[in-house]
């Protein structure tokens, strides 16, 4: 085992903190028109590529000389250091003691990295090969539901990170989807979802993924029990089950426990943390979807940018740059929240899937030593795909007195070459960045000949940061880089403010709780509610009544 320490200390320690600091007292009220007038060549400077994605980082209240403090604070906080424990294995997840491996699923097979004795990328091959299989059979209509049936609807159950990155990358790809095969997911214990998913599929054609690292899951396992009972009273109580459950999970034992074989079971490793998990078994449904071959140019996408964020130095490093922007507008210029705005309708769940990539990993208070972090850590992170945004929320992107730095993503193919609705998509996020960033003075808009009192509500005060990664075209192998690309920004970030992106331990506490609530929602005799709070206590009792006990 490779043993991995820190004792980084706090982040406003650091020499490079303080230089940020007195930085941001000289230039941060300069306005990015400001430094666009300064730089003639800022857009080809402030540009870069990693791995197929163009991203122009020009249009940031950052100069040269912010970048280079920025990675001076990087190297200061140990993040090359970091990146380097994480690629090889060391337990950098100190707080569950566990190696961060999800870089090694996209590994090409024949190279080998070894952890604690095992070789992990045959493992994972193993694993990939095992589920092609089981893909193939399944596409090629030789895997058969108990009467007989070929399958003709997949559903998945899962939740957080067993759902999130199935989800996204299924909705991303179902342009290069099997359409005869139904794909569904259900997560919420709200009884609505799963009932929603299945009520109007015939059990005969209908295969369920049971998704789950630990296979305890409450959400997972009440819909997976739901989804048998679904099965058994459409196919009656003799079916063979096993022709319609599979299982991904680490926890062999557990899905024995439910009833199904593990020769059914897809395994990955207690080192693939779950919301960094969608390249593991957990992409099973999508493999069954989009077929191994294109799945493995998500894994090669994906393996692009591992290297890129391995392998660059800092001061070109695409996700190092992008996340130390991320600090530096959160900590210097107090930003809370931090938009993502695709402008690619398959995208539609790629910021619900970075919500928990980026808000499970790095909202925390406390260090990786458990010391206070003393400085504003994780942003919340939000986005809708473009152009619906722009007829909701741009408003207050615009003018609202919030900065709300944004990632606007464009890709130059349409994947649906309709008339001319992607040039004009691509003007609209291209007109939107411009806006933000360079707004419309007072004077601009009265030599429109705008009234004088409309004037001060047309302004647009600009100065509003973006930036604008572009794509050739939404592949399986661009999805799977712009995902790594988040992956590591998350890391890049978590390691600056020092607290650890890969334990999760604030979504328990809620989980004893609601174990502890739901005997006395339902018990027959009226429980001791004592020791929950009179506000929970009352609202208890309240339901209770209302549901007749
Ligand atoms: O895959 P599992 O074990 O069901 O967990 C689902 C999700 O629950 C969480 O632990 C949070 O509750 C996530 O980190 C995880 O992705």
């Amino acid at each position: 085992m490779q043993e991995w320490r820190t004792e980084q200390g706090p982040v406003m320690a650091s020499p490079a903190w303080a230089a940020l600091s007195a930085h941001h007292a000289e230039i941060g009220g300069r306005t990015i028109r400001e430094l666009f007038g300064a730089e003639p060549g800022r857009p080809t400077r402030m540009s870069l590529d990693a791995a197929g994605i163009h991203a122009d980082l020009s249009k940031h209240r950052a100069t040269d000389e912010t970048l280079r403090l920025l990675v001076s604070l990087a190297e200061e906080r140990g993040l090359p250091a970091r990146i380097d424990a994480m690629f090889s294995g060391a337990r950098i997840n100190t707080t569950e003691n566990r190696s961060v491996l999800h870089t090694a699923l996209r590994i090409p097979r024949g190279e080998s990295l070894v952890v604690d004795g095992v070789d992990v990328v045959a493992e994972v091959h193993a694993v990939l090969d095992r589920m092609e299989a089981f893909c193939d059979r399944v596409r090629g209509d030789e895997w058969l539901g108990s009467t007989g049936k070929p399958i003709r609807a997949v559903v998945n159950i899962g939740i957080g990170g067993s759902d999130l990155g199935p989800v996204m990358a299924y909705r991303a790809l179902r342009h290069q989807s099997r359409r005869d095969i139904d794909f569904r997911f259900v997560s919420n214990v709200d009884g609505t979802d799963i009932v929603e998913a299945t009520q109007d599929l015939d059990p005969a054609e209908t295969l369920f993924i049971v998704s789950s690292k630990t296979f305890t899951t409450q959400e997972t396992m009440t819909n997976a029990f739901t989804a048998r009972g679904w099965l058994l009273s459409g196919l009656g109580p003799d079916a063979d089950v096993s022709k319609h459950f599979v299982a991904v999970s680490t926890n062999a034992g557990e899905v024995e426990k439910f009833g199904i074989d593990t020769a059914n079971m897809f395994g990955f490793w207690e080192w693939v943390g779950g919301r960094y998990s969608m390249d593991s078994a957990i992409g099973l449904s999508l493999m069954l979807a989009i077929g191994a071959d294109a799945y493995r140019d998500l894994l090669a996408g994906f393996h692009a940018v591992d290297e890129h964020f391995r392998h660059t130095d800092l001061d070109r490093n695409l996700p190092v740059l992008m996340g130390l922007l991320g600090v530096w507008y959160r900590d210097f210029f107090g930003a809370q929240t931090h938009a993502v705005l695709p402008y690619e309708q398959y995208l539609e769940r790629f910021p619900a899937y970075l919500q928990q990539l980026t808000m499970e990993s790095n909202g925390k208070r406390v260090t990786i030593d458990g010391d206070p972090v003393g400085v504003d850590t994780g942003a919340i992170w939000w986005g809708e795909p473009g152009t619906n945004g722009q007829h909701s929320f741009y408003q207050l992107l615009h003018q609202g007195t919030t900065l709300v730095p944004s990632d606007f993503i464009l890709f130059a193919q349409p994947v649906n070459g309709v008339g001319d609705h992607h040039d004009k998509l691509i003007s609209n996020v291209l007109a939107q960045a411009h806006v933000l960033a360079f707004g419309r003075t007072a004077d601009e808009v009265r030599a429109d000949g705008v009234a004088d009192d409309l004037v001060e509500h047309k302004v647009m005060p600009g100065n509003r940061p973006s930036t604008t990664l572009m794509l050739d075209r939404l592949s399986p192998y661009a999805l799977g880089s712009l995902v790594a690309l988040y992956e590591h920004l998350v890391l890049a970030q978590g390691v600056v403010w020092g607290v650890n992106p890969f334990d999760q331990w604030g979504v328990e506490l809620g989980k004893v709780m609601a174990g502890q609530l739901l005997p006395a929602l339902t018990a027959d005799e009226l429980p001791d509610l004592s020791h929950f709070d009179p506000s929970t206590a009352a609202l208890a009792l309240r339901y209770r009544s209302l549901r007749g006990r």
